[in-house]
């Protein structure tokens, strides 16, 4: 969003650009009125000039960081000082744009990152983000795109936390967040994650992943699952989280971080729980200092994981098939402090590779049903289909893989009753429909054709 140099905007002259995200273009600006001369970074977020959808979904993540902002004050994140509209019809394209006025930072972690992959101040930036975080989280909201972006130094080069648009507040156990998520600092559930009609639920374990990933980076200069593209890194993602490929941390980590980040990166949720970023601080700090790190908290019992491997990655795992398999050796990603973007997940590319989806809403829309083999019952069998039975699904999505990764069962047939009762249809790889069925589905079964 190009804002011209000397740009009035109330007491405010915009300077030179500092940054720009997936939504919002940063620049400087400096107070030009009677008052107080004063620094600050203007947000714009082209909130007026999109199309309607668009416009939807923008003035949504705005909402969120305002609210954000305007109700939590913590020393560690991003402090806003105003809100303000651009009311300019003679400029269409900067007209009705949402403009936050932020404290101004020096940089980001991610340009630090860019410019020394292992920066001397890691540990110390480390205990200032995981103060963020327990700030944040203490005050009931959850980050949900914690990233070296998203990670901003100020001009004494302490760390604050940014960019919340995609911040929500918990209720009860959960929050809801927009359907994007930037996949390298996502976890596996989030990535198969439950999508309600609120859009993604998300739980605290959501940012402490991104703190592990993130930790990892800044003390390593790597990512900490493999993969020269963030498809292989998904791959990879998803063969840790089915329990095929174990977590191969760089050997450079002295053992108290290798602990923390390996809490951090437990591939559950119901494993990474008990490391909230409560009980990580101290042990955050301690490692910074180089002195012996806290005991961790007992993790929970580990659920059954044939159970956990259906819920969280069986769907997954297909999504693995497709992509081509990533080195096992770690540094793949060495002098990569990549610039990730939020990417949306929206319609049917919320459907992996190699699974078979269903919507209860026409074009991918709405909740999904996913499965990546046979099901012969949605409602009582090992993956259920949670909403199949108040719900008819509107569309459908045959993803499979095919001979290509050694499957040669391409087509899908789905039925109207258990056990394979009732045809009800045959999709071909690759058909992507809307449906109008009388009542939903309850089973299927992949075949060679249709
Ligand atoms: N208060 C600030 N002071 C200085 N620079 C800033 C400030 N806020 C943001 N920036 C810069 O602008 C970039 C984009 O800002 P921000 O991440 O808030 O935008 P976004 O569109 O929401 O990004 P994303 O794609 O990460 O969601 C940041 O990475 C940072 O470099």
């Amino acid at each position: 969003m190009p804002v011209p140099a000397g740009y009035r905007l109330g007491p405010w002259a915009v300077g030179t650009p500092l940054g720009a995200g997936g939504f919002g273009s940063v620049y400087t600006a400096r107070r030009e009125d009677d008052g107080q001369p004063a620094d600050a970074a203007l947000k714009f977020l082209p909130t007026g000039t999109q199309t309607p959808r668009r416009l939807r979904h923008l003035r949504e993540l705005a909402e969120r960081e305002i609210d954000l902002l305007s109700r939590v004050r913590a020393p560690r994140l991003i402090r806003l000082h105003e809100v303000r509209t651009v009311d300019d019809p003679s400029r269409p394209e900067l007209d009705g744009a949402t403009v936050l006025v932020l404290d101004r930072a020096e940089s980001s972690l991610q340009d630090l990152l860019n410019g020394s992959p292992r920066p001397g101040r890691g540990p110390e930036l480390l205990v200032e983000i995981c103060e963020g975080l327990h700030q944040l989280h203490r005050a009931g909201w959850l980050h949900g795109d914690l990233k070296p972006a998203n990670v901003l130094l100020m001009d004494d080069g302490s760390a604050r936390l940014a960019d919340f648009n995609l911040a929500a507040e918990l209720e009860g156990t959960h929050a809801y967040s927009p359907m994007f998520s930037t996949p390298d600092y996502t976890p596996p559930e989030t990535i198969w994650g439950d999508v309600a009609e609120r859009g993604q639920r998300i739980r605290p374990t959501t940012d402490i992943w991104a703190f592990g990933v993130l930790a990892h980076l800044v003390l390593t200069g790597t990512l900490p699952l493999p993969g020269a593209t963030p498809a292989a890194r998904r791959d990879a993602t998803v063969r840790y989280a089915r329990g095929t490929e174990p977590l191969r941390l760089s050997p450079e980590l002295p053992p108290d971080w290798r602990q923390i980040i390996t809490d951090c990166l437990a591939p559950t949720h119901q494993e990474r729980a008990p490391h909230d970023a409560a009980s990580l601080l101290p042990r955050v700090r301690a490692a910074a200092e180089g002195a012996a790190a806290p005991r961790a908290p007992r993790a929970a019992r580990p659920l059954r994981r044939a159970l956990i491997a259906l819920a969280c990655a069986g769907a997954l795992a297909a999504a693995g098939l497709g992509l081509h398999a990533a080195s096992s050796k770690h540094p793949a990603t060495t002098g990569s402090s990549p610039r990730s973007a939020p990417v949306a997940l929206v319609g049917y590319d919320r459907c992996l590779k190699g699974n078979v989806c269903f919507f209860t809403e026409p074009d991918g829309n709405g909740r999904m049903c996913s499965w990546e083999g046979d099901e012969t019952d949605w409602l009582g069998g090992a993956s259920r289909c949670s909403w199949a039975d108040q719900q008819v699904p509107r569309s459908v999505f045959n993803n499979g893989i095919g001979p290509e990764a050694g499957e040669p069962r391409v087509s899908l047939v789905y039925y109207a009753g258990e056990k394979l009762q009732d045809r009800i249809d045959c999709l071909p790889r690759d058909t992507r429909q809307n449906i109008d069925l009388a009542r939903s589905p309850r089973s299927h079964v992949w075949t060679e054709h249709c």
